[in-house]
C-alpha cells in the first residue's frame, strides 16, 4: 500500500508539478479523509485505505482538462455530489480558483468545510448544503462530478446551473457509453470527447460541450 501510495505522489509531481506547499496540502486533506472514514463513513472502508489512488488521483486526472480555465480569476466551477470533497475540493487545492461543493447530507457538508479550513481553501471553495434540484441557479461555467448520477438525470439537474457556453467535465464508469446513448434518447444534444481513465481503466473522463435540449 505505501508503495501505491508513494507512486502516487510521484505521479502528482512529474505529471501536474504540483508544488511542495501544494503537496502537503494534499496529504494533509488525505490524512483528513481517513481519520473522520471511520466516524462518518465518508468514502468506503475499503477505498479508504488507498485514498491516494482511489480518491485523490482519480479526482485529480481531470485537473489538466480544465486547469486553465478554473485557474481564472472569473471561473466558477460546481461540483455536485462532492462527497467527501472528491472532485471538489482535489481541484480547489490544485489551484482553482473558484468551487462550489454541493451536497445535501449534513455530515458530509461539516466535514468539506472543515476540511477546505484546515486545508486552507475555504477562501476559494463555497460548500452548499442543499439539494441541486432545489439550490437557486449556479451560473456555472464547469460542472463536475464523480459517482454522482446516470448522465440524463446529471443533466436534467445541470440544466439550471450551467451558464450558456459552460461544459461538464465527469468521471463516469463502464456504463458511459450506454449512458451517452440513453442521454441522447432523452432529447439531449452535445459533443462529447473522452479520455480513458487513470485509475480506472474501464471509466472515462467525459467531456460535454455545446450541451442543449
Ligand atoms: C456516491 S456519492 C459520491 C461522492 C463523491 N463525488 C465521490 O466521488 O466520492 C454521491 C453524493 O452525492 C450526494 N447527493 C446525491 N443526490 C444529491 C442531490 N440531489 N443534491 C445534492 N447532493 C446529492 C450524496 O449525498 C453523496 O454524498
Amino acid at each position: 500500500m505505501q508503495t501505491n501510495t508513494e507512486s502516487v505522489k510521484k505521479w502528482f509531481e512529474t505529471e501536474l508539478h504540483v508544488s511542495r506547499e501544494t503537496m502537503s496540502r494534499l496529504e494533509h486533506y488525505a490524512d483528513l479523509v481517513v481519520k473522520w472514514q471511520p466516524s462518518i463513513n465518508i468514502v468506503g472502508a475499503s477505498t479508504a485505505e488507498d485514498v491516494w489512488a482511489r480518491h485523490l488521483q482519480d479526482s485529480a486526472q481531470i485537473w489538466p482538462h480544465l486547469a486553465d480555465i478554473a485557474q481564472k480569476s472569473d471561473t466558477k466551477i460546481v461540483d455536485f455530489g462532492s462527497g467527501a470533497g472528491f472532485p471538489g475540493v482535489v481541484l480547489s487545492i490544485l489551484g482553482a480558483n473558484h468551487v462550489t461543493m454541493m451536497e445535501s447530507v449534513t455530515k458530509k457538508t461539516i466535514f468539506l468545510t472543515e476540511a477546505c479550513r484546515l486545508c486552507d481553501c475555504l477562501g476559494k471553495t463555497r460548500v452548499a448544503r442543499e439539494r441541486i434540484e432545489a439550490a437557486k441557479p449556479e451560473n456555472a461555467d464547469i460542472i463536475t462530478a464523480r459517482a454522482f448520477a446516470p448522465l440524463p438525470k446529471l443533466l436534467d439537474m445541470g440544466q439550471r446551473h450551467l451558464k450558456p457556453g459552460g461544459k461538464y467535465v465527469l468521471l463516469k464508469g463502464r456504463a458511459f457509453e450506454s449512458e451517452l446513448a440513453d442521454a441522447r434518447n432523452a432529447g439531449w444534444r452535445f459533443s462529447v470527447t473522452t479520455f480513458p481513465g487513470l485509475v480506472d481503466p474501464e471509466g472515462v473522463v467525459m467531456i460535454l460541450e455545446g450541451v442543449e435540449r
